[in-house]
């Protein structure tokens, strides 16, 4: 990806009303060029809800800021060039090819009418080598597995040659090695192209590792927003979450969540004696 302009997202005062429920409640956040963002929060937060807003797929009360402009005042042509967007359970047409599907991705960039030319399809093909799919080039997208649609459908948001990447849980359904594989990708392009991403993620170690600030939603509220160490405290995860866990730095200082078994199985059961235990 060539070195372009790096764009800020900043989100502020945001509330969103879905059936007349309030979802979300005056949230405001900001990442910087070429940071990431990561929105963790238990189910129903309010997470993926933001993200849509962010890519104008919901409406909203409050500003959504892209760069210098307000997302709602781009035509949707400007907004697919800068903003790129990965939903958490994509539709996809089974019939497309993994190649067809990809080249979707430089729609934003034809004109009408237009069909892909050579660079086009260069750009498709680049990112499909990146998450590992251009092997399945020809492949018909129902033929797939769960994760291999996942990185296709990473490898449609890279084609568009996008100035932020807004991914909604991305690596939910890949093995680990994939898992790495993307993320360091994503990494690598907001290291070295200033490529703005905003993420939720589950893991909240691995949203610690790749994200430089995290954003803890709760009820659709911001309950707290800072560097990882800041933001992922036990005490903090204990509230929010119900979850005992156990947290440490990690050998790279990023701090590492840990969930806390209890022994014993259901709490109040007494620790199973070793002398029950069999073998
Ligand atoms: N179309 C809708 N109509 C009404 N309520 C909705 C709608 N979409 C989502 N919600 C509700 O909004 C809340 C936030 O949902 P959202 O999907 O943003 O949460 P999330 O933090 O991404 O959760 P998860 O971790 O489970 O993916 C939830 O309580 C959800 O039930």
């Amino acid at each position: 990806m060539a070195a372009l302009p790096v764009t800020d997202v900043r989100v502020a005062d945001v509330s969103v009303i879905l059936d007349r429920a309030p979802v979300l409640d005056a949230v405001s956040c900001a990442v910087s060029g070429g940071g990431w963002l990561a929105l963790i929060g238990p189910n129903g937060a309010g997470k993926t809800t933001l993200i849509r807003a962010m890519a104008g797929l919901v409406p909203y009360a409050g500003t959504v800021t892209v760069g210098a402009a307000e997302a709602r005042a781009m035509r949707p042509r400007e907004r697919a060039r800068l903003l790129a967007y990965v939903p958490q359970e994509p539709v996809l047409p089974p019939d497309l090819s993994v190649e067809q599907y990809v080249l979707l991705g430089r729609t934003p960039h034809l004109g009408y009418l237009a069909v892909p030319g050579g660079h086009d399809r260069r750009r498709a093909h680049a990112a499909m080598e990146r998450v590992d799919v251009a092997r399945f080039a020809a492949r018909r997208l129902a033929r797939l597995s769960g994760g291999e649609r996942q990185r296709v459908v990473i490898a449609r948001a890279l084609a568009a040659d996008p100035r932020v990447l807004l991914l909604d849980e991305p690596t939910s359904m890949l093995d680990v090695g994939h898992e790495q594989q993307v993320l360091e990708l994503v990494d690598g392009l907001r290291r070295e192209a200033g490529l703005t991403v905003v993420s939720t993620l589950h893991d909240l170690t691995v949203a610690g590792q790749y994200a430089d600030q995290l954003v803890l939603l709760d009820g659709g509220r911001v309950v707290a927003s800072g560097s990882p160490a800041a933001v992922l405290t036990e005490a903090l995860i204990e509230s929010v979450y119900s979850a005992r866990v156990r947290v440490m730095p990690g050998d790279d200082g990023h701090p590492v969540v840990a969930p806390v078994r209890h022994p014993g199985g259901p709490a109040g059961a007494p620790p199973a004696a070793a002398a029950d235990l069999p073998g």
